[in-house]
């Protein structure tokens, strides 16, 4: 039992200390809620009305807070949501828009203001195919016209039974690095398939694990400056209930949050940030 409680206040303060490094070198801790393909003009408004009606929501300079409706709700959300929270879409075309009929463009992003895009999000890797290098592609172009982006990779169940999630994030994210020369405007959410939507949200210790590996992996692979400042996020069964252990990770700088994103409990999660010092 002692020796339990002195594990426990070991871990803490080493997680403290990773806190305050995290704070220091200004990694602010990032919720993005994605709606995926939910809503209803009714359901919308009520969802923002909590938003803003959320008095608790941390400010603006302890957590980013980004809430990504479908395409057709974008405006309404722009022009309700309350100012210190921020608006993303959950996809863009490759390309400079013209004959590409159901695509929506980064200058349409930019000409409504939406400062905020998914990509790569698994739902679209897996169902519609989006190859690490189409989804690399569409992060540059992104990029390019001044959208910052949230990269998603993660590895499958099965890749993770076969001993490959590393291999796997490390292909997903080298595509993206080949594109990108500017991080600052980049979160990457790792948001391993099988915890998404499934209620199978990854252990702390598992997060951190790949969080930890991935940020090594940008050290080598990219820079030491950029490993140390670009925020990784988790996304999959992020809830009211899970979010503050998760939290307590020192390379937990965030969440992606599915399905919790629609209910009252996202305001707990959003305040999951103030675990980091
Ligand atoms: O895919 C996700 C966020 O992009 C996670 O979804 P859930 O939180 O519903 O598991």
């Amino acid at each position: 039992m002692v020796e339990l409680d002195a594990r426990a206040t070991l871990q803490s303060l080493r997680a403290t200390d990773a806190h305050s490094i995290a704070s220091k070198i200004g990694r602010k801790f990032f919720v993005g809620g994605n709606w995926k393909c939910n809503g209803t003009v009714d359901e919308v408004k009520k969802i923002v009305n909590l938003l803003n009606g959320a008095a608790d929501i941390p400010p603006k300079d302890k957590v980013d807070v980004v809430i990504s409706p479908p395409f057709v709700f974008l405006s309404q959300v722009k022009s309700s949501l309350r100012p210190d929270l921020s608006v993303a879409a959950q996809n863009a075309w490759v390309q400079k828009g013209g004959a590409f009929t159901g695509e929506i463009s980064a200058e349409m992003l930019v000409n409504l203001g939406i400062p905020w895009v998914i990509l790569g999000h698994s739902e679209r890797r897996l169902l519609l195919k989006e190859s690490n290098e189409f989804v690399a592609d569409k992060v540059a172009y992104a990029l390019s016209q001044g959208i910052k982006v949230i990269a998603c990779i993660g590895e499958t169940l099965e890749q993770r039974e076969s001993g490959q999630a590393l291999k796997i994030i490390a292909e997903q994210a080298k595509a993206i690095a080949a594109k990108v020369s500017d991080w600052n405007n980049v979160v990457l959410a790792y948001e391993p398939v099988w915890a998404i939507g499934t209620g199978k949200v990854a252990t702390p210790a598992q997060a951190q694990e790949v969080h930890a590996d991935l940020r090594k992996w940008l050290k080598t692979n990219v820079s030491p400056k950029v490993a140390e400042s670009a925020r990784i996020i988790y996304g999959g069964s992020v809830s009211g209930a899970n979010c503050v252990e998760l939290a307590g990770q020192p390379d937990v700088d965030g969440f992606l949050v599915g399905g919790a994103s629609l209910k009252p409990e996202f305001t707990d999660i959003i305040k999951a940030g103030l675990v980091k010092k």
